[in-house]
């Protein structure tokens, strides 16, 4: 693999800190979630939202697309939907006769860069098989070709508050998702006032406008992400570090960390997989690259380490119905008792 010049780590890195400034112009108290995305937009990785209704995630994630380009594409996951509603959809043509059209998963084809599955605990298991393999392989073969959507990141939200007819997604598929991300209403009374009043904030396709269309070139990021990567640098310190954070996801009790309200040694079934720690990694070095690092510093791991990791975490089942609060917990108090090494890299310029 080619290693990217400093001028390319360089260019990147003002083109996304300039995505993210835009995107924090028209969405405003969600710096910290926006911060993420751009982590997972670099990452590659598919995302969970943990959100409520009508605090911005489509305006949010139209913003997103616009400036990294590309089409984006949304459906509503609703009880029933079908598979094929995602690759085709029927209607009747001018002449009377049937038609088909591609459907939303589809129609972009590889122009596809954001698919925002809203609500997707409202849709069938079956619906959920279709997309999470199409995640993994990103191409699906439908009207005997084979289509492509190989620059696409999925973006997903869970509807946490009404549980009626939902089809939660299983540790497995959840596993899948690189990060869980909570988009909170900002908790700044100025900030609250301003969406209230402030009449721009009521016209969401104005506000996505504003952000400059293609700031990432959508179809460059696979291969410069890849690179990206494999410039980053790790230690024997940091990776014995983060062996000890992986094994304290399991057996939490171990490294002495405790909780309030619960017995540690209890609650965990099952702690993170290697999928999510090999995901945290990426994460990691995409967070230090944005620091204008090339090696991985523990701060790096720390930044992204509750949103990569606590939606993997399977607890056992009289605590699952508290998993949002206790995951928090969990995570906040992994990354406090375990001792965190001093690295002696020199920070790059
Ligand atoms: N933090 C925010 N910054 C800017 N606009 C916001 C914010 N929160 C909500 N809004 C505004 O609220 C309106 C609703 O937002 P939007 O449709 O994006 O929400 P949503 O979370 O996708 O809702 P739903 O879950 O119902 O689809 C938009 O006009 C949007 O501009």
């Amino acid at each position: 693999m080619s290693h990217p010049s400093d001028i390319q780590l360089a260019d990147w890195r003002s083109h996304a800190l300039n995505l993210e400034n835009q995107v924090n112009q028209v969405i405003v108290g969600q710096s910290k979630a926006i911060r993420l995305m751009n982590i997972a937009i670099f990452a590659r990785g598919h995302v969970l939202l943990d959100g409520g209704v009508g605090v911005g995630k489509t305006t949010l994630l139209q913003s997103i697309a616009r400036g990294i380009g590309g089409a984006y594409e949304r459906i509503e996951g609703t009880v029933d939907l079908m598979p094929n509603d995602l690759i085709y959809h029927t209607f009747l043509g001018p002449d009377g006769r049937p038609q088909i059209d591609e459907g939303p998963l589809l129609r972009a084809g590889e122009q596809l860069s954001v698919f925002f599955f809203n609500e997707i605990n409202r849709a069938r298991p079956q619906v959920h098989a279709l997309m999470l393999r199409v995640m993994a392989e990103r191409h699906l073969s439908a009207f005997k070709k084979e289509y492509r959507m190989p620059h696409m990141i999925v973006f997903a939200d869970r509807n946490q508050v009404e549980k009626n007819e939902t089809f939660e997604i299983p540790s497995a598929a959840r596993d899948r998702f690189m990060m869980e991300i909570p988009i909170e209403i900002p908790s700044d009374r100025e900030l609250k006032k301003s969406l209230v009043f402030n009449t721009k904030f009521q016209h969401a396709e104005k506000l996505t406008q504003q952000v400059e269309s293609g700031i990432l070139q959508f179809d460059q990021l696979n291969a410069f992400s890849d690179q990206l990567q494999d410039h980053i640098k790790s230690s024997d310190v940091l990776e014995e570090y983060t062996m000890d954070l992986w094994d304290a996801t399991q057996h939490p009790e171990k490294f002495g960390v405790t909780m309030d309200s619960v017995d540690v040694g209890r609650v965990i079934q099952t702690g993170a997989s290697p999928r999510g720690m090999g995901m945290l990694m990426k994460a990691a070095r995409v967070n230090a690259w944005l620091n204008g690092r090339d090696s991985l510093y523990p701060e790096d791991i720390h930044a992204v380490f509750h949103e990569v990791i606590s939606h993997r975490l399977v607890f056992n089942a009289a605590y699952e119905n508290r998993r949002t609060a206790l995951a928090r917990e969990l995570t906040t108090n992994i990354i406090r008792t375990i001792a965190v090494p001093s690295l002696t890299f020199s920070k790059a310029a």
